[in-house]
């Protein structure tokens, strides 16, 4: 027997559950949902600091989890289920986010870290519905998450050990399960009990009935959009149902957890209520989390900027944990305006704060301290001194066009090459960028039938190491701006060999390109207007030989993508429209435009997250 008819919508739909989670599986089966369990392949890595919220980051992986089950189900069988659901549960604490431990240790950690305190437990979810277009899969996301608070007990060591020692904590976000032996542990819970074993069921029918239970107009109970609909409403949906009602009616919103920025439009607010005295009520809209976010997300910004600049995480990195005290002192900074940065930071999730100080999280070590490997400090400083003071025009651009708002600070390589001292800063940006896509940009084709390449624009040469590293064979030349090849050697890779690469200084729209059996453009043609690009790609035809090939990377769009990077590719535009006069084109458009030029064999790749790859093979002309 269904109970909730929301849940009853989806008896005839082919319903997939991603996600190995023991509990998840026995919540919705107990709840009377029909489902195929297919766990999730997507590897929970997402960066945490590039995220606004812990919520955030648990409905990106929920998504991450669903759009992975659908793709592959979509590969496999040419045919995609009806529904994927997704969840991603985290436990989080002083802006620390605690996924499953990786092992004992790291379940003590945790532990201690949650005793005696109060920390909160968000599940992010996400409700794929796939269809399929002429083969191709489409998907739409509704995705939202809950919050639970959880108090615990003041624990002793013992007690501890004893419950690490039970197994338990091993396959659980932050190393306990409120359902079993863990609930010992917990003083007292604030919200919905199921949020914290992995699943919000409560929430979750409230969506279902968006979806599927349009209110009809002028039916006040049915208006009621937060609300699960009772029993007594069964037949009601039937009637929707088959009178062709049952579409989802993706767009809903509300909840007592949240939705993120990006999701469905918000609805129009409902009509008015009339309360039990007859009297109306204004029905209040849903409160606007993700705005408010994306309206306070030019500060977050800056936070992470300005500690970068003042080089807090380098300082951190060698001596911390310090207090606020002495990181103020150490960066010859006022201890109160120290104070409160190293507070945003800790509350963006940049940093850890424990009795003992302000500590570096993995992330700030990893990117966020100048030197490391994968820096992207260099980017951070760029974006704040330069691309910062740009977007404050941005209104100016929007309204008189791209070359009023510019004004006065000229062409984008005017502005760069000022001085020494510009070109590093962007020559810093662009090493640290590159070098988190090198790798992937290498290897999303094997080139290893090259023995040649020449790397236009190729800036520090960080993808040039990286191919020559991939592919011992191969030669690389840099052909950069003189410029810019002139200060390449402050960033020559250490303990790599490096006769591999070499850097000739010239401008590829002018001087005679050097000659190479591959030539790679790497996030360059979105600097250019058409004209140039085919100017720049007719050269490149010309020298290429038959059997050569033209590899260019770009954050170009497939045809069809994840919500999250279609979001951050959307702001691209932005940058271009302030930064040159260039335009985002699509991979599809990258590959026409080679085929124009003499290439054939175009095939498309992605290379990570953030780019993609089209390789064109020269045919005989
Ligand atoms: C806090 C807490 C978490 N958990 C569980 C719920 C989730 O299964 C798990 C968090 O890990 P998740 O990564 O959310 O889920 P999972 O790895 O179990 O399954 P999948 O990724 O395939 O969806 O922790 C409890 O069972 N009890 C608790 O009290």
């Amino acid at each position: 027997m269904v109970l909730c008819p929301v849940i009853g919508k989806l008896l005839h739909k082919h319903v997939v559950l991603a996600s190995a989670s023991p509990r998840r599986q026995e919540i919705l089966s107990n709840a009377g949902l029909r489902f195929e369990v297919v766990p999730s392949r997507f590897k929970e890595k997402l960066c945490k600091a590039s995220f606004p919220t812990p919520s955030a980051y648990a409905v990106e992986t929920a998504k991450q989890k669903a759009l992975e089950v659908a793709r592959r189900m979509h590969q496999k069988d040419l045919r995609a289920p009806d529904v994927v659901i997704g969840a991603d549960t985290i436990v989080t604490i002083g802006g620390l986010i605690l996924e499953k431990p990786v092992d004992k240790q790291d379940a003590y950690r945790m532990l201690s870290r949650l005793n005696g305190k109060e920390h909160s437990v968000f599940t992010g979810v996400a409700i794929v519905h796939c269809s399929d277009r002429d083969g191709r899969l489409h998907t739409e996301v509704l995705d939202f998450y809950e919050e639970t608070t959880v108090k615990f007990s003041e624990l002793s060591e013992e007690l501890l050990r004893e419950y690490i020692d039970s197994g338990e904590p091993m396959d659980k976000a932050g190393g306990y399960g409120i359902q079993a032996l863990g609930g010992m542990l917990v003083e007292h819970v604030r919200g919905d009990f199921l949020n914290v074993v992995g699943f919000p069921l409560n929430h979750f029918c409230k969506k279902l009935a968006q979806l599927y239970c349009p209110p009809r107009p002028g039916d006040v109970r049915g208006a009621e959009r937060d609300s699960i609909p009772a029993v007594d409403t069964f037949e009601d949906l039937s009637d929707l149902e088959g009178g062709g009602g049952s579409d989802p009616a993706w767009g809903g919103r509300g909840g007592r957890g949240g939705e993120e920025a990006g999701g469905a439009p918000p609805q129009a607010p409902g009509p008015r209520d009339a309360d039990l005295n007859g009297a109306a009520e204004e029905k209040r809209p849903p409160f606007p989390t993700g705005l408010l976010e994306l309206m306070e997300g030019f500060k977050a910004s800056k936070a992470l900027f300005t500690a970068c600049k003042l080089n807090v995480f380098d300082v951190l990195r060698d001596q911390g944990p310090l207090k606020a005290v002495d990181i103020a002192r150490k960066i010859n900074a006022s201890v109160c305006g120290t104070g409160r940065l190293l507070e945003a930071c800790a509350a963006l999730g940049l940093l850890h704060k424990t009795d003992a100080g302000y500590s570096n999280t993995e992330a700030a070590d990893l990117h966020l301290v100048s030197d490391s490997a994968h820096s992207l400090h260099g980017l951070a400083v760029y974006n704040d001194s330069h691309v910062w003071d740009l977007f404050t025009h941005l209104d100016l651009a929007a309204r008189d066009g791209a070359e009023q708002a510019r004004g006065a600070s000229g062409t984008k390589a005017e502005r760069l090459f000022q001085s020494a001292e510009t070109t590093l800063l962007f020559m810093r940006a662009m090493h640290g960028l590159s070098k988190l896509t090198a790798r992937d940009v290498a290897t999303a084709f094997d080139l290893s039938r090259f023995t040649s390449a020449c790397d236009l624009g190729g800036c520090t040469g960080a993808l040039a190491h990286e191919l020559a590293r991939e592919y011992p064979r191969l030669q690389v030349t840099v052909f950069d701006l003189p410029d810019v090849t002139e200060h390449a050697r402050g960033f020559q890779p250490d303990g790599q060999r490096t006769e591999h690469v070499r850097f000739v200084p010239g401008d590829f729209f002018t001087d005679a390109l050097p000659r190479a059996q591959l030539y790679v453009l790497s996030r360059v043609l979105h600097d250019w207007p058409d004209d140039r690009v085919h100017h720049l790609l007719s050269r490149i035809s010309s020298c290429c030989e038959p059997g050569g090939g033209v590899l260019v990377a770009e954050a170009a769009a497939m045809e069809e993508e994840e919500a999250a990077a279609a979001r951050r590719r959307g702001l691209q535009p932005l940058g271009l429209l302030l930064l040159g006069a260039g335009r985002p084109r699509s991979a599809r458009e990258l590959g026409q435009l080679l085929q124009r030029h003499g290439f054939r064999d175009v095939r498309v790749a992605p290379a990570g997250d953030l780019l993609r790859v089209v390789l064109g093979t020269r045919a005989a002309p």
